[in-house]
């Protein structure tokens, strides 16, 4: 399983551009495919539901071209009538183009089959084959009843009327209507039966139609009345707003970690609806700021977000993100009228609800409710995906609490964000690391205490892990030669750090992990890659607000490749032994220098000839050659380069 390690964060800060908004891309699409004229869509998101409608488009017999490798593409529409009649489309998980197509194919007169990925094969479509079946389409179910995949046949289409369809399962069943019947010239009435959900959506659908020339009439959200002979015309141009959606992890991020992080493509002017998850974070005390086309969040006054107890109806699809925000809280949070999350890429009730858990908080599950009481601490967890975009996006928000959260299947987020990740990265503020890595006796451990001190940062001693899993074998039996065994002593070390004491099993070992049978140990256990592997996580979390200082050989380059600072410590293998003699002498151990001098020179070899992890310096790092510098002058020298953080 692929999986996305993201570090702990101190907070976040910045401004993203978002991509564009996969609502209005593939609506944009479909409609400047059936209008008379030729489009040009600027920054049309690049995703995977949009390639899915570009090539179900292009199948269909649409011209299309993309300029360059960039975002802006030219439609050539047809005018109401698709070019291929008979057609097979692959539409993977996307809604947004599965729906609309259905409609606007099931009035074209072809033979076409419309099928997706298994998931796609599970979210219910049956509402719009009914109301398409009133007008006279002749439409058939490949699998099971109400389900993809369809069959599509000639039908006798019955132009004008009245036709119903329902409201409450998914609003993309009358988008789909709305876009699909002017195709047939005649006035047609659609009621909605039941309440109509999502309605900020249908909102997008009638705004993109009339730029597109056709007014819809509409009595509340109950009745809509496209005109007898609308047809579509391009109005040349179109912008496609950034994604609302998209928006909401960053201005999230901004009002859970500080602040301010501003979003660029949407604002004030946005069609929208989401665009009101800024209001619904304002309600949790988040300062938010707006322009024409930017919003703003900073953190509550307070510092801290309020619970809250919101109808998110208008905005489900944000609404995941206030599940996530809700483990920020102040107190036990309820988000109501969710009931669409069960029919989204994955059932996003249960999966939200699975997923919280994992980090600590108590959720209670309802039909169309999510209680989530955030945890007094949050734990470190593998956040599993269900191949839905919004659960990796929400997810990340977790490392703003300060620990590391595993995405498993990160690219989950392609279907409409790829470059999420990249963009995240923008804005956050890692908690920053400090790497000191050198040979032994080269005086990590000293400086790094001291430096881990004056600063008040987290302090890793990683060699002492090894020294630990050498003592463990070397009690339990085990030969240093066995990996396996070893890695697993490793995995489950019982081992704890307490006021510079090292406990094994509860015992003191500070002193037993010293002796040379341990260092020599110690040094040949770490050898083993799989000793390393099991080790990795482990010291990972170590990375702790507000800062961590790591001493050893691969802080650098292994366990904390963006560290912010890396320090190459060494000195000669003679000031070194004798510094380790002195060590030694001073504890009360035996020692020889010529065996320590020997011992030095092994375990420098073994260190640098290991093929993985390898101590070496590494090109971002400074060197520091302590031969003739003191403890003091070394300290100084790292703490004057230590980053200000901003
Ligand atoms: N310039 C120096 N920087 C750091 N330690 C020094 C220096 N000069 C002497 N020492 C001494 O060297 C000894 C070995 O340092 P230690 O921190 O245990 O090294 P390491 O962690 O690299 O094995 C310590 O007793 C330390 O006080
Ligand atoms: N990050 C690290 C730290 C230590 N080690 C190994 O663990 C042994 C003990 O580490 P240490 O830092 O306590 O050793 P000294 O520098 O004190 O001799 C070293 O000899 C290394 O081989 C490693 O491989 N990677």
């Amino acid at each position: 399983m692929e999986f996305l390690d993201l570090v702990p964060l101190l907070g976040a800060r910045g401004r993203v551009r978002l991509p564009g908004s996969k609502s209005i891309s593939n609506r944009v699409l479909l409609l400047a495919a059936l209008a008379e004229g030729e489009t040009d869509i600027r920054d049309l998101l690049a995703s995977d539901d949009v390639e899915r409608m570009l090539e179900a488009l292009q199948a269909l017999g649409v011209r299309w071209t993309r300029r360059g490798d960039g975002d802006d593409y030219t439609v050539r529409g047809v005018g109401g009538v698709f070019p291929v009649k008979t057609a097979d489309l692959f539409l993977g998980n996307a809604g947004t183009a599965f729906r609309p197509l259905t409609a606007a194919l099931a009035l074209a007169g072809g033979e076409y089959r419309l099928s997706g990925v298994p998931r796609m094969h599970e979210r219910p479509i049956g509402d719009l084959v009914d109301a398409l079946r009133q007008a006279g389409a002749a439409i058939d179910y490949l699998g099971k009843d109400g389900y993809p995949p369809l069959a599509i046949h000639p039908g006798s289409v019955r132009a004008g009327g009245v036709l119903q369809v329902r409201g409450d399962v998914s609003s993309q069943f009358l988008t789909a209507l709305l876009m699909a019947l002017p195709l047939t010239g005649a006035e047609t009435v659609i009621e909605v039966v039941g309440e109509l959900i999502s309605k900020p959506y249908i909102a997008i659908t009638l705004a993109l139609m009339e730029r597109f020339g056709v007014q819809v009439r509409r009595e509340g959200w109950a009745r809509f009345t496209v005109p007898a002979g609308a047809r579509y015309r391009s109005p040349s141009i179109v912008y496609v707003e950034g994604d609302a959606s998209s928006a909401s992890y960053f201005l999230a991020a901004g009002a859970i970690g500080g602040g301010p992080v501003r979003v660029e493509g949407v604002g004030r002017d946005s069609i929208q609806g989401d665009v009101r998850f800024a209001e619904a974070l304002a309600e949790l005390g988040a300062r938010i700021d707006m322009g024409p086309n930017w919003i703003e969040a900073r953190a509550p006054e307070s510092g801290r977000l309020r619970a809250f107890d919101m109808d998110l109806n208008h905005i489900p699809d944000a609404a995941m993100t206030l599940a996530v925000a809700a483990l920020f809280a102040d107190g036990p949070c309820v988000l109501r009228n969710i009931a669409s999350w069960r029919v989204k890429e994955t059932d996003r009730i249960a999966a939200m609800a699975t997923e919280l858990r994992k980090v600590g908080a108590t959720v209670e599950e309802g039909t169309d409710t999510l209680k989530v009481t955030p945890p007094t601490r949050l734990r470190v967890a593998a956040i599993a995906t269900y191949d839905d975009h919004r659960m990796a996006m929400c997810f990340s928000l977790v490392s703003l609490g300060g620990l590391r959260v595993r995405i498993n299947d990160p690219k989950c987020v392609n279907k409409t964000f790829p470059t999420y990740f990249e963009r995240f990265a923008e804005v956050a503020r890692p908690v920053p690391v400090l790497a000191i890595d050198g040979p032994s006796a080269s005086g990590k451990g000293t400086v790094a205490a001291r430096v881990a001190q004056a600063l008040g940062w987290h302090y890793l001693d990683s060699g002492s892990l090894y020294r630990l899993v050498a003592l463990a074998a070397l009690r339990a039996g085990v030969a240093l030669e066995e990996e396996g065994r070893l890695a697993a002593l490793a995995a489950a070390l019982p081992a704890s750090f307490e006021d510079g004491r090292v406990l094994l099993d509860g015992a003191d070992v500070t002193d037993d992990i010293r002796s040379e049978a341990c260092s020599a140990g110690a040094s040949k256990v770490a050898a083993l890659p799989a000793v390393r592997a099991a080790l990795l996580d482990r010291q990972r979390d170590y990375r702790a607000a507000p800062g961590l200082v790591a001493e050893g050989r691969d802080m650098g380059s292994v366990v904390f490749p963006d560290a912010a600072l890396k320090v190459f410590l060494t000195a000669t293998a003679e000031a070194r032994a004798e510094r380790r003699y002195k060590q030694l002498m001073a504890k009360g151990m035996a020692a020889n220098m010529q065996s320590l001098l020997k011992d030095l020179h092994e375990r420098d070899a073994r260190d640098a000839a290991r093929p993985v992890a390898p101590l070496k310096k590494l090109p971002d790092a400074v060197l520091l050659d302590t031969t003739n510098l003191d403890v003091e002058q070394a300290v100084s020298f790292v703490l004057e380069r230590v980053p200000v953080a901003d």
